[in-house]
């Protein structure tokens, strides 16, 4: 099964929602029309520019990074296209909506069965015209999936242009949301580098139980299988459980895992770690780290301490840092990246979970709040459950285009 076809099933219950929402709004004001003769969208107003959104922050050590090396099999960096977030998802909508998105055949066009049977196409469609009502039922359709009033704003107001008045069905609004949503976290979506320096120390943090764990034995399996030489460091020496945890993803994909005594000093272990991943000529070591919140000056300290000593060993690591966020949290996703960018310096963000929760839209607000780079989605339990992050996939998968 494409990664597609499993965020599109596993998201469902996010789709569901905005799919639900989308029907009771547009039924609520709108009449039913023979699809045949549906009225255009009117092909001569010209697609107004969409509201420009806020330049991505753009980090120092991103700048000074080295250069990436190519690692197409793990995490392909998607081609960067220069068409509007729009051609891509295949739906010009500087062209009639109808002529975008409007499922229905004309008659004529019918499959010979179809004719042969006397059955056509769906006959009616509903449409609503968009006005100030409709978007305000549809911003808070948005705020409810978790995408927060400042994103759910910006995206309906986009919606908005040059299209108020006009009648829309719900596959038409799904369209336009899915092509806003995706233009807004375009350009967030970045696979996690690989430097041609190694070892590339990979920091990953995290509060406890957001799939840490789970996405450095995931990701550890995904470099492994690419030819890469991984060692993991379990930093989160606190709990015995954490740890045993690492040992088995690390079985999982035949990745060793450095652990040390339960109570020891994680930075000790980070630094015999780092001298191990450079002893064995290893490419990647990823550190995980404790994500106990409740005492942030102790965790900030503890973080600080692991970089501190990993750069006596190299002045660059770590060289990513990776925050690992629960999209069942929802908005709550936000003050954690607030909080961690505080703590550690955040090089990029992991969402996992997002099978099983209506709270997807989460991640459009980070996009648009933040502009950290999106690495990796996960959307399940398993090995395979975790992708690089294509914008419009998650679009598509999230509003719950066909
Ligand atoms: N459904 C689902 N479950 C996930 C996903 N990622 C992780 N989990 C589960 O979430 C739980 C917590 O994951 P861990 O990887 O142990 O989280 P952690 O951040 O390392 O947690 P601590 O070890 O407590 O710090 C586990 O039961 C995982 O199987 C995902 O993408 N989808």
């Amino acid at each position: 099964m494409s990664f597609f076809k499993k965020l599109k099933n596993r998201m469902f219950k996010s789709s569901s929602k905005i799919d639900e929402g989308l029907d009771a709004i547009v039924s609520e004001g709108g009449e039913e029309e023979a699809a045949q003769t549906a009225p255009l969208a009117d092909a001569e107003t010209p697609e107004p520019a969409p509201i420009p959104e806020p330049e991505p922050v753009v980090e120092e050590a991103e700048v000074k990074a080295p250069e990436p090396e190519a690692a197409p099999e793990v995490a392909p960096e998607p081609p960067k296209e220069t068409a509007p977030a729009q051609a891509r998802l295949n739906v010009d909508i500087t062209a009639p909506l109808t002529e975008a998105s409007e499922p229905q055949a004309e008659p004529e066009k019918a499959g010979i069965l179809g004719r042969m049977f006397g059955r056509t196409e769906a006959k009616t469609v509903v449409r609503r015209a968009l006005d100030d009502d409709m978007l305000e039922q549809l911003e808070e359709l948005l705020i409810s999936a978790d995408m927060g009033v400042d994103t759910a704003l910006r995206v309906t107001a986009n919606m908005a242009e040059g299209r108020l008045g006009k009648k829309l069905s719900v596959p038409e609004i799904k369209q336009l949301m899915a092509t806003e949503i995706s233009r807004i976290m375009d350009p967030v979506a970045r696979p996690l580098p690989l430097y041609a320096k190694t070892p590339q120390v990979v920091l990953v943090v995290g509060v406890n139980g957001s799939g840490k764990t789970t996405t450095i034995g995931k990701l550890a399996s995904q470099f492994k299988a690419a030819g890469k030489k991984v060692v993991i460091a379990a930093g989160d020496t606190f709990r015995a459980a954490a740890v045993e945890q690492l040992q088995v993803w690390g079985d999982r994909a035949g990745v060793p895992v450095l652990t040390a005594p339960e109570g020891s000093d994680p930075a000790s272990l980070a630094f015999d770690a780092m001298t191990q991943a450079q002893a064995d000529g290893a490419d990647l070591l990823m550190i995980d780290t404790a994500g106990r919140l409740q005492n942030r000056a102790d965790l900030m300290e503890e973080l600080s301490k692991i970089v501190r000593v990993i750069r006596k060993k190299d002045p660059d690591a770590p060289h990513n840092t990776l925050l690992v966020l629960d999209a069942t949290t929802g908005q709550n996703a936000v003050q954690q990246v607030k909080v961690f960018q505080e703590l550690a310096d955040v090089s990029g963000l992991v969402m996992t979970k997002l099978d099983g929760t209506a709270k997807g839209g989460v991640l459009v607000a980070l996009a648009d709040k933040f502009g950290l780079p999106i690495h990796a989605i996960g959307v399940g339990e398993q090995i395979d459950d975790l992708a690089p992050f294509d914008p419009e996939e998650f679009a598509a998968a999230l509003v719950g285009l066909e």
